[in-house]
């Protein structure tokens, strides 16, 4: 959570993100994966048998592999994710004094349910949620709803995305020009996004749909040709068929047509987190510099300044559609 704002206001904007371990661990790692992979929004296998694979096999064998990797890009205030987080909470409470902002976890601390329950101990009234995910999918915006929806002291309201708003598409544009001017153009520029079980979509979720309709808004904006840029799907998990072209294979294939300056950015990620800095940044550009290629890997928004305006434009937006009872 992060500090208040003016006297006593009775508005609140959550900003809430995925959720990260607390510390790099195997328990801490196993914590908070136990928590996340137990929602049937994000894996939908019968509990029967999921839940003891899970806990019996997944879990053990994993958690210790993947502390190892949150250690490689752990900071010292705490997981990217968090702190990145945390600190954009702080940025939009400065772009918003009129209301109360603060930052929650989904799955992990700090704790969305807990956070809610302080809210209501402050006197807050109405509650706007904000999922740090610019692309609605049922799998990451749908459990923030699910949790908010058990809120009955509060009025609650959320912004489900803003996967093509103005202001985030020229932020990301912004990004990306500014990398340019540091270190040159590259070859070619891959816009990754987190990938889904392509049940997910085939079941309805607008995930795919919003990501290619932002990254070709963002290409728009840089006038980039269509031979100049690609989309892709990194992150796959389980045994499903996931969202194609991934990532890796992406990445293999600009190989093979000799393209050697590759820029990579991922939209879908409001924060740095294990999925950019250790995925992105280590894992895939030792891929590409194993082909002789490099991989130069374009940070998402963060806490900065303008990262801070986009938010809360959303957020006002969408407390402006939300007119205040009269008392
Ligand atoms: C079935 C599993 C998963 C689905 C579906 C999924 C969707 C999804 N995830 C994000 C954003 C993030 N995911 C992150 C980590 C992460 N994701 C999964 C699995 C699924 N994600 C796992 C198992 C993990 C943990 C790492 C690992 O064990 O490999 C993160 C980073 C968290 C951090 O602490 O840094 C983010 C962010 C989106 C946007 C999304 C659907 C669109
Ligand atoms: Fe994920
Ligand atoms: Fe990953």
């Amino acid at each position: 959570m992060t500090q208040s704002a003016s006297p006593s206001p009775d508005t609140a904007v959550v900003l809430v993100n995925l959720g990260t371990p607390d510390a790099p661990t195997a328990e801490a790692v196993r914590r908070y994966l136990g928590e996340f992979l137990s929602d049937r929004r994000v894996v939908a296998l019968p509990r029967l048998f999921w839940l003891p694979l899970l806990h019996g096999i997944i879990l053990p064998r994993r958690s210790p592999k993947v502390a190892l990797k949150y250690a490689s890009v752990w900071l010292d205030g705490g997981s990217p994710l968090a702190v990145y987080t945390r600190r954009l909470a702080e940025g939009v409470q400065r772009e918003m004094p009129d209301v109360l902002v603060v930052d929650a976890m989904r799955y992990g601390n700090p704790a969305l349910t807990k956070v809610l329950e302080d809210l209501r101990g402050r006197g807050i009234r109405r509650v706007l949620g904000l999922p740090l995910y610019p692309q609605y999918s049922t799998t990451t915006t749908a459990t923030v709803g699910d949790v908010l929806a058990r809120e009955t002291a509060m009025q609650v309201r959320m912004v489900d995305d803003y996967h093509v708003d103005p202001g985030w598409v020229a932020a990301i544009a912004d990004s990306i020009r500014e990398h340019r001017a540091r270190n040159g153009a590259g070859d070619h520029l891959v816009f990754s996004f987190h990938g889904l079980p392509k049940r997910v979509i085939r079941n309805g979720d607008p995930y795919q749909r919003q990501s290619e309709a932002g990254a070709q808004a963002i290409a728009k904006a840089l006038e980039l040709e269509p031979h100049e840029w690609t989309i892709s799907y990194q992150s796959r998990f389980g045994a499903e068929r996931w969202l194609e072209p991934a990532t890796t294979t992406a990445l293999a294939a600009l190989g093979e047509r000799g393209v050697q300056r590759i820029d990579v950015v991922a939209p879908g990620f409001a924060a740095d987190c294990l999925e950019t800095l250790e995925e992105i940044s280590m894992e895939l550009a030792d891929e590409v510099a194993g082909r002789g290629g490099t991989l130069r890997y374009i940070p998402c928004l963060n806490d900065s300044p303008a990262h801070a305006r986009v938010i809360a434009g959303v957020a006002r937006r969408g407390l402006d559609a939300w007119p205040m009872a009269q008392a």
